[in-house]
């Protein structure tokens, strides 16, 4: 047995490169909630992703968007049914990057790259325009600027699955106009894109796949889905019993909104 795992990882990479890279990731009837006897957020879904595909999700806020990248990612296990074919190297690039560190650009970098077995994030850090950044501390980038942090380290492992959360959200023309092309050229070497995107910045990409969250179900399109109306949105405090809170969320997700538990107040 240890005879053949060490043959085919040794011969077969070796000889049929393309053949090892080409592993389909699956998801099979996979269905998610954050906590028992809540409504699922993401049920049954069946779903292939193909090494060298983009995909555009989109859906209405609070549809499971986050929450489906996030099991991609292998950042939430599901509560029910499996993911199977992750690529080994996954780049994850959160809607919000964690600023709330006590780093500058560069020392943050760098110690990802260490993380990641010394990838090269310089060039990536050139090519998104960061020089002036360099020195800024993660506390003080503006969002745009923090979302390009994000988004090197998400590159600079050259990823078999690349995942951006909004990556259009907050950033210079010049990033937006370069994403299309890092997207394309990660998926010409192999690798996996999935982008959760309300803009519709990678419409036009060809075989660009268009999946959509619904009631917790993914659907696929062949066309993209109209660009949705923009509304503005905004986020209310409400302080309610304990024991109510899960007849009040499930009152509120019902009617469409997306609500969750902030903090419990002793
Ligand atoms: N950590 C959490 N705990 C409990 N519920 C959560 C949590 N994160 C998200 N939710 C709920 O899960 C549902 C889906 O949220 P998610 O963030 O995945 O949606 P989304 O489509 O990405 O939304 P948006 O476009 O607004 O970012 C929402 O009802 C949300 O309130």
């Amino acid at each position: 047995m240890l005879g053949c795992r060490l043959y085919c990882r040794t011969f077969i990479p070796a000889l049929r490169p393309d053949l090892y890279r080409y592993r389909i990731m699956r998801l099979s009837r996979v269905s998610f909630r954050y906590r028992r006897r809540e409504p699922f957020v993401i049920e049954d879904v069946d779903a292939d992703l193909s090494p060298g595909e983009v995909i555009e999700l989109t859906g209405a806020n609070g549809a499971g968007k986050s929450t489906l990248l996030r099991l991609l990612a292998g950042l939430a296990k599901p509560t029910k049914g499996t993911v199977s074919g992750r690529p080994a190297v996954v780049g994850f690039a959160p809607d919000r990057f964690p600023t709330d560190q006590p780093f500058t650009v560069t020392q943050y970098l760098r110690h990802m790259s260490r993380v990641r077995g010394r990838a090269r994030w310089e060039p990536w850090a050139e090519r998104l325009n960061m020089g002036m950044l360099l020195d800024t501390r993660l506390p003080d980038l503006s969002k745009g600027s923090a979302h390009k942090v994000g988004l090197v380290q998400a590159l600079m492992a050259e990823p078999g699955l690349l995942i951006l959360d909004e990556p259009f959200a907050g950033l210079d023309a010049g990033t937006r106009s370069a994403l299309p092309s890092i997207a394309t050229e990660v998926a010409a070497g192999g690798g996996i894109v999935i982008a959760s995107d309300h803009q519709g910045g990678l419409r036009g990409l060809p075989g660009l796949r268009h999946w959509s969250v619904l009631d917790g179900q993914v659907k696929e399109s062949v066309e993209a889905p109209p660009e949705p109306v923009e509304r503005v949105q905004t986020t209310v405090a409400v302080t309610v019993p304990l024991d109510e809170l899960p007849r009040f969320l499930a009152g509120l997700r019902e009617q469409g909104y997306p609500a969750r538990e902030i903090e419990e107040i002793r």
